[in-house]
């Protein structure tokens, strides 16, 4: 609907008109309060017209239309100045309440549900986030787990030294060095001697013990960098880098010397020590049965004694 602005109607659409139940006819030229009811011609003259007077639009009004041979309609009514074919108007919109009230209706509907959304988005994103705290705690689990089970592969249960496995790496790396730096390592083997014995009149238990406590007595003889493994029953080897014969041979000296003046629960224990050194072009067999040779030599020779492989290319 549109008015003057002397608020009388110049334009009435045919659906208004149906609403309001008038002729178009009829309603033309009339002053715009002729269509609402008392209270909203008072409505309309001291409050909406002033303002829309001042601001050229007013917006979200409630007015009471009258409707001929029925109850007044309540109407929100929107109302803006334009100007057409250079003169100026009111342009009016209407809406029915009871369609407003649909309207508005569905619109709290859909915030309730998109405030419904944001909460199960927002809950969804909590379950995530500790899910993924969940697996990071699992990956660190699994990842602790792992070294675990490395260590265990390369350590020997019974004294905690490296195993076999490990001796076997590591001589495998020492030789790999060896081989590009020329840097000489030597390998000691030792075997208890008579462990049989200790055994057969101890009992295995002694027998365990005694190879817990040489593992100890020997770790706080030699350097940190010398690697002491257990590589067989009661067969124990060390690697030591950046080490001539002669001073591998005084190493082995002084750990026959530690175990020697040991006190084992089965008493006095000894063991006998061969000593080899790194050859160009050594196998990791090679330099074991050198060292392998000595203490065998050194078992033939009485035993508790240290027999060194004579060499010269190391010196
Ligand atoms: N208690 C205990 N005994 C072991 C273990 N591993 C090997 N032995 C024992 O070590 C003994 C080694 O005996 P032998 O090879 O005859 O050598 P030995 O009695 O030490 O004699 P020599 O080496 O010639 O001085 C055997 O009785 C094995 O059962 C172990 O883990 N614990």
């Amino acid at each position: 609907m549109a008015t003057n602005l002397e608020n009388k109607i110049t334009a009435i659409n045919a659906t208004l008109c149906q609403w309001l139940a008038v002729d178009e006819d009829q309603i033309l030229g009339q002053h715009i309060k002729a269509l609402l009811t008392k209270p909203s011609q008072i409505l309309f003259l001291g409050n909406i017209l002033p303002t829309l007077q001042q601001n050229q639009k007013t917006e979200e009004n409630y007015l009471q239309f009258k409707v001929q041979g029925a109850q007044p309609q309540p109407f929100m009514v929107n109302v803006k100045q334009i100007e057409h074919d250079g003169r100026m108007y009111f342009s009016y919109a209407l809406m029915k309440m009871d369609r407003r009230y649909l309207i508005e209706e569905q619109l709290i509907k859909e915030r309730k549900r998109a405030e419904e959304i944001s909460r199960e988005k927002e809950r969804l994103n909590c379950e995530l986030q500790s899910a993924q705290q969940q697996l990071i705690v699992k990956q660190d689990e699994l990842l602790r787990l792992n070294k675990t089970l490395q260590l265990l592969t390369v350590t020997d249960s019974l004294t905690g030294l490296p195993n076999r496995r490990a001796y076997d790496q590591e001589i495998e790396r020492k030789l790999a060095y060896f081989k590009r730096h020329q840097r000489c390592f030597c390998l000691i083997i030792f075997d208890i001697d008579r462990f049989k014995h200790v055994n057969d009149t101890f009992g295995h238990d002694s027998g365990d013990s005694v190879l817990k406590q040489i593992a100890k007595v020997l770790q706080v003889t030699i350097r940190e960098i010398d690697v002491l493994a257990r590589i067989g029953g009661e067969e124990f080897a060390i690697i030591l880098p950046n080490t001539g014969l002669q001073t591998a041979a005084e190493v082995a000296e002084r750990c026959r010397s530690s175990i020697h003046h040991a006190t084992f629960v089965c008493g006095q224990v000894t063991a006998s020590f061969g000593v080899a050194d790194s050859h160009k072009n050594d196998s990791k067999e090679d330099i074991y049965r050198r060292a392998d040779e000595s203490l065998y030599q050194a078992k033939q020779q009485g035993r508790n004694q240290v027999v060194m492989t004579s060499t010269v290319e190391c010196q």
